[in-house]
């Protein structure tokens, strides 16, 4: 499935002008169960500060300057009903497609609907609702300066043990402690030069291999991928405890707004 570009009407001076289509998009995978978080809604759909968290996904990333085009993958049976929620939310210019069993597929099923013209890709997960514009811009801005693959991330701020797992609920040996100051714990958005990453994608899934995250999927290929700043704010709602922590964090902005 392809999108004709002209569906993504300019608003703007970051939109390309006259004829030429968007350089630098961003996929949105939405079409996870969300089952960490436990009953409910699937996770994108669940709301934060009354706002389904994929809207705010939405809006974060399109108001970052890099950002011309956002395509989001949906559950695949709930497209329909993403396409009216983003309509009622006044983005109609953002696309909808339909996601796949797993991250990876839904990253897939996104980047082959992606117009012609588009250069650079961004992929960000609608469970991390709260990323601030500027680290969206930062990532698109190393991969346009030339990097093929940019992940931001944060210092790990725990010790790491490494263990031998057990499912039996025994206690796990420990093998080894890797050093902290070597460890980062990643973020989305990850930025990509579209031809390598839609290469990595289309040779693991041929291989029937994947990884957790788009990075670890072009790594594989032996390509270079860097690390740039990552944002506090800019964490993934998983757990319940999660989801307290972007209440907090939003109320915060909000109080801030009003002043
Ligand atoms: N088949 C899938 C699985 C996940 N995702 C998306 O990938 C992002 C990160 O995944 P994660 O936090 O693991 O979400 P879920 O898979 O929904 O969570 P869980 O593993 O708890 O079910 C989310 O925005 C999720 O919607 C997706 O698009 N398609
Ligand atoms: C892509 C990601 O958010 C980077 O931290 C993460 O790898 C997604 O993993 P999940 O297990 O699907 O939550």
């Amino acid at each position: 499935m392809s999108i004709d570009s002209t569906d993504f009407a300019p608003s703007g001076d970051r939109r390309p002008s006259g004829d030429a289509g968007p350089r630098t998009a961003v996929v949105i995978p939405a079409a996870g169960k969300g089952v960490r978080l436990g009953p409910g809604a699937p996770k994108a759909l669940r709301e934060l500060g009354g706002t389904p968290m994929l809207v705010h996904a939405v809006r974060a990333t399109a108001r970052a300057r890099a950002v011309e085009l956002v395509v989001v993958v949906a559950p695949s049976d709930g497209a329909p009903a993403v396409r009216t929620l983003l309509d009622e939310h006044g983005l109609p210019e953002v696309a909808v497609v339909p996601g796949g069993e797993t991250r990876q597929d839904s990253v897939r099923l996104g980047l082959a609907a992606l117009p012609d013209t588009v250069e650079t890709v961004l992929v960000h997960d609608a469970a991390r609702p709260l990323v601030p514009d500027e680290t969206v811009d930062a990532v698109a801005r190393t991969v346009r300066a030339g990097a093929p693959a940019v992940v931001p991330a944060l210092p790990v701020t725990d010790t790491v043990k490494q263990v031998e797992p057990r499912a039996d609920g025994e206690p796990e040996p420990v093998t080894g402690t890797p050093d902290r100051a070597r460890l980062r714990a990643v973020q989305t958005p990850q930025g990509f030069a579209r031809k390598v990453l839609a290469e990595a994608h289309a040779r693991l899934a041929a291989r029937g291999e994947g990884a957790t995250d788009d990075a670890g999927m072009v790594e594989r290929l032996g390509v270079e991928v860097v690390v740039v700043p990552g944002h506090e704010e800019a964490f993934k709602v998983t757990r319940p405890l999660d989801l307290v922590l972007a209440e907090a964090v939003l109320a915060r902005r909000r109080a801030h707004d009003a002043f």
